[in-house]
C-alpha cells in the first residue's frame, strides 16, 4: 500500500511563495492570474447563461436578475477591501466582459457617498478595472439572491486576522441562508482562519471547559460555507482540518506559477490518502483518487510501507496475522469493547480476544448477536509472560469506574518493553488522570492514542476550545507528551509522531456517529498486530476507515436509498467495506 502526500501551507508560507512570486512578476499580473483562475473554474464548473442586456447601471443593478425574462441566475459577488477583494473585482470585470450578469457588492464602503474607496494598491487597481468594465458595485444593503444565482465569496481571505463583526458578519449569513445555486469561496472561506481549520462562532472562543464538548457545540458558525474553494499559491492547512472540511467544499488549487521553496516542500503538515493495490468493490472512489495522484505534480509518494502479509501468500496460518487482545467493557458498555474487537478481524487481524467485565463473561453478544470470532481472555495478570498478543486494544467501553480504572492500571504497569499498544475512549480518561509513571511507561510501548477532542482536553489540561484553536499543534502536542503516535479524530482526522503532522483526505460526516471510534480502536490495533508500524497502523487505520464510510455512502446513494447522502450510517456497517 502506498501513501501519497501532498503539502498543506500556513498563511506566513504562502506570504513567503507570494514574495518569491512578486520577485518576479508585478503583483498586478499575478492578481490577474488569480482572477483568471477562478474564471476558468466557474465557466467549467458553474456557468449560467450569459447576460443579453448590457450597460446595466448601479442603480438598477439590484434589479437584474428580477428584469430578465429567464430567471437565468446573476454571479453575485461579495467583497472585503483587502486583496481578496481585489481577486474578486478582477473576476467580476473578466465575468461581465464575457457578458455575464454580474454585480458586486462591498461590505465596507459605500461608493457613492465616499470619493475614494477603501481599497488600496492592487485592490484599487481592481477596482478602477471592474468600474471600467461597467460592473455594477452596491453595498450590501442592497444584497438579494435568487436560488439560481453563484455567490462568490471575496470578503477575506489569508488576511483575515478578527472575528468577522457587524457588515461582515450580516454579509457572511446572508451568503449562508441565500440557498444559491454555488458558493465559491476565493482562496479561503471568509471567516475560517486558514491556518487551523478553525471558523469564527457567534461565541467567544474562550467558552467551554475540559473535555465538556457540549459547551460549545450548537454555535452558529460566522464563516462561509462553500460548495468550492480555488485557493491559490499553495493549498492551505485549514482547508481540510476541523471546521474547513465541510466549510471548505471542493479545495481547487491555482499556484499562479509560484513554486514554494524547496524548504517549504519539507511542509511539516500534509494531507495523505492510500492506494491500494487490489481492487475495491467502490472502484470509482478508487480510480478517481488514482488519477488525481497521477495529475498532481505536487504529491509525494512515500509509506511503502507495512504490505500486509495478509496479502503476500496464500500459505499461512491465522496466527501469521496477528492477535489482538481488547480490554474494555465494562458495566453496561460492552458494546464498544466488541466493536472493537470484530473490527480488528475485519482488518485482517488472525485473532481478536476480548477481556470485560465479569457480568458479560457468560453472554458475549453484540446487539444479540454471538460473538463467534472473538474469544474470552479471563485473567489479565499473565499478559507480561505472554507472547500471545500482537497488540493490545485497551479502553474501548472501559469505564471510568473502580473496575475500569484497575484494569488499565493492570496492564500499564505491566507494559513490557516494544508491547504494541492502542489507547483509545475511558483509556483516556485513565491516562491523563494518572501520574508521570504511566505516560512514561508509554514511550517504552509502542503505543497509539486515539482522542476525540474533548479527551485531547483531558489529556493536556486545557480546554476543548482551547483544543479548537488549533488542532495540528494540539496533535503535535500530545504525541510529544505522551511519546507515542497521537490521532485526534474529528472531521480532518489529524495524526502526529511529534515531529509531522497528517491530515486525513478520506472521512464524511456520517462517522459522527456513536461506535465509530471504537471501530477506529480495532482497526487500527488490528493492524498494529499484523507488524504494522505504529505510525503507518495509524495513517492507514484512520484512511480506510474513513474510506469504508465514504464507500458506504456512496453505495446508498447509488442504490437510491439515501439520495441525499443523510446520516444513517451504524459502526459495524463499516465491516463490509474493509
Ligand atoms: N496581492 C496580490 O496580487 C495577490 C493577492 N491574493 C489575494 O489576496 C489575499 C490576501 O490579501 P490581503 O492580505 O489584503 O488580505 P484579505 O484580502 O484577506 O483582507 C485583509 C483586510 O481585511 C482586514 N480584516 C481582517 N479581518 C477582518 C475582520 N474580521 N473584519 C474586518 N476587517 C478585517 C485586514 O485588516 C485587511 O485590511 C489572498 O487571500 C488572495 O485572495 C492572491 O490572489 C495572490 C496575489
Ligand atoms: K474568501
Amino acid at each position: 500500500m502506498q501513501r501519497v502526500e501532498t503539502p498543506l501551507y500556513d498563511a506566513a508560507q504562502i506570504r513567503q511563495g507570494e514574495t518569491q512570486l512578486f520577485a518576479h512578476h508585478d503583483s498586478f499580473a499575478i492578481m490577474q492570474r488569480a482572477a483568471e483562475a477562478l474564471l476558468t473554474v466557474i465557466n467549467e464548473c458553474f456557468p449560467l447563461a450569459k447576460h443579453l442586456t448590457d450597460n446595466v447601471d448601479e442603480n438598477a443593478a439590484e434589479n437584474i436578475t428580477e428584469n430578465r425574462a429567464e430567471n437565468r441566475g446573476t454571479y453575485r459577488v461579495v467583497l472585503g477591501c483587502g486583496n481578496n477583494a481585489g481577486d474578486g473585482l478582477v473576476l467580476a470585470a473578466r465575468l461581465k466582459q464575457q457578458g455575464q450578469a454580474v454585480i458586486c457588492y462591498t461590505v465596507f464602503d459605500q461608493p457613492r457617498s465616499q470619493s475614494l474607496p477603501p481599497f488600496t494598491g492592487d485592490a484599487a487597481q481592481a477596482y478602477q478595472m471592474a468600474q471600467d468594465s461597467g460592473v455594477p458595485i452596491v453595498p450590501v444593503a442592497k444584497w438579494q439572491s435568487q436560488p439560481t444565482d453563484v455567490i462568490i465569496d471575496a470578503i477575506f481571505g489569508i488576511g483575515l486576522d478578527r472575528p468577522p463583526t457587524g457588515d461582515a458578519q450580516w454579509a457572511i449569513r446572508a451568503i449562508n441562508q441565500a440557498n444559491a445555486a454555488a458558493v465559491v469561496a476565493v482562496d479561503v472561506p471568509s471567516g475560517l482562519r486558514c491556518d487551523t481549520g478553525q471558523a469564527y462562532t457567534d461565541v467567544a472562543d474562550e467558552a467551554g471547559d475540559i473535555d465538556s464538548i457540549d459547551s460549545i457545540e450548537g454555535a452558529d458558525l460566522n464563516a462561509v460555507q462553500a460548495d468550492m474553494t480555488v485557493t491559490f499559491i499553495g493549498d492551505k492547512i485549514g482547508l481540510h482540518t476541523a471546521d474547513g472540511k465541510g466549510l471548505s467544499g471542493q479545495v481547487v488549487v491555482a499556484t499562479l506559477g509560484a513554486v514554494l521553496p524547496a524548504n517549504l516542500a519539507e511542509a511539516t503538515v500534509v494531507r495523505y490518502h492510500c492506494v491500494y493495490h487490489r481492487v475495491y468493490h467502490c472502484g470509482a472512489d478508487e480510480r478517481r483518487r488514482q488519477q488525481q495522484l497521477n495529475q498532481s505534480g505536487q504529491s509525494r509518494q512515500s509509506g511503502q510501507s507495512g504490505q500486509s502479509r495478509r496479502f503476500s501468500s496464500g500459505n499461512q496460518h491465522k496466527g501469521d496475522f496477528g492477535h489482538v487482545l481488547t480490554i474494555g467493557g465494562g458495566q453496561g458498555m460492552f458494546g464498544g469493547a466488541a466493536l472493537a474487537a470484530v473490527s480488528a478481524l475485519k482488518v485482517g487481524a488472525g485473532k481478536s480476544s476480548l477481556y470485560a467485565h465479569p457480568d458479560y463473561q457468560s453472554q458475549f453478544h453484540l446487539d444479540g448477536t454471538p460473538l463467534y470470532e472473538v474469544m474470552r481472555c479471563h485473567d489479565l495478570h499473565a499478559i507480561d509472560a505472554s507472547i500471545c498478543f500482537n497488540a493490545i486494544c485497551l479502553g474501548p467501553g472501559l469505564g471510568r469506574d473502580d473496575w475500569g480504572w484497575a484494569q488499565f492500571k493492570t496492564v500499564t504497569e505491566r507494559l513490557t518493553t516494544n508491547q504494541r499498544l492502542l489507547i483509545d475512549a475511558d483509556g483516556l480518561y485513565h491516562l491523563a488522570n494518572s501520574d508521570n509513571h504511566s505516560a512514561n511507561r508509554l514511550e517504552n510501548a509502542i503505543a497509539v492514542i486515539t482522542p476525540h477532542e474533548g479527551e485531547a482536553a483531558r489529556l493536556l489540561q486545557i480546554t476543548v476550545a482551547a483544543v479548537r484553536q488549533d488542532k495540528p499543534a494540539i496533535v503535535k502536542q500530545l504525541a510529544q507528551t505522551y511519546r507515542c503516535i497521537a490521532v485526534l479524530k474529528g472531521a480532518g482526522t489529524l495524526i502526529s509522531d511529534g515531529n509531522s503532522v497528517w491530515i486525513n483526505e478520506s472521512g464524511n460526516v456520517n462517522l459522527a456517529t456513536a461506535g465509530t471510534g471504537d471501530v477506529l480502536a480495532g482497526v487500527i490495533s488490528g493492524l498494529l498486530a499484523q507488524g504494522y508500524t505504529p505510525l503507518d497502523a495509524a495513517l492507514q487505520g484512520v484512511y480506510r476507515h474513513g474510506l469504508a464510510a465514504d464507500d458506504y455512502c456512496a453505495e446508498k446513494k447509488r442504490h437510491s436509498v439515501n439520495k441525499a447522502g443523510g446520516k444513517t450510517l451504524r459502526a459495524s456497517d463499516l465491516w463490509s467495506y474493509f
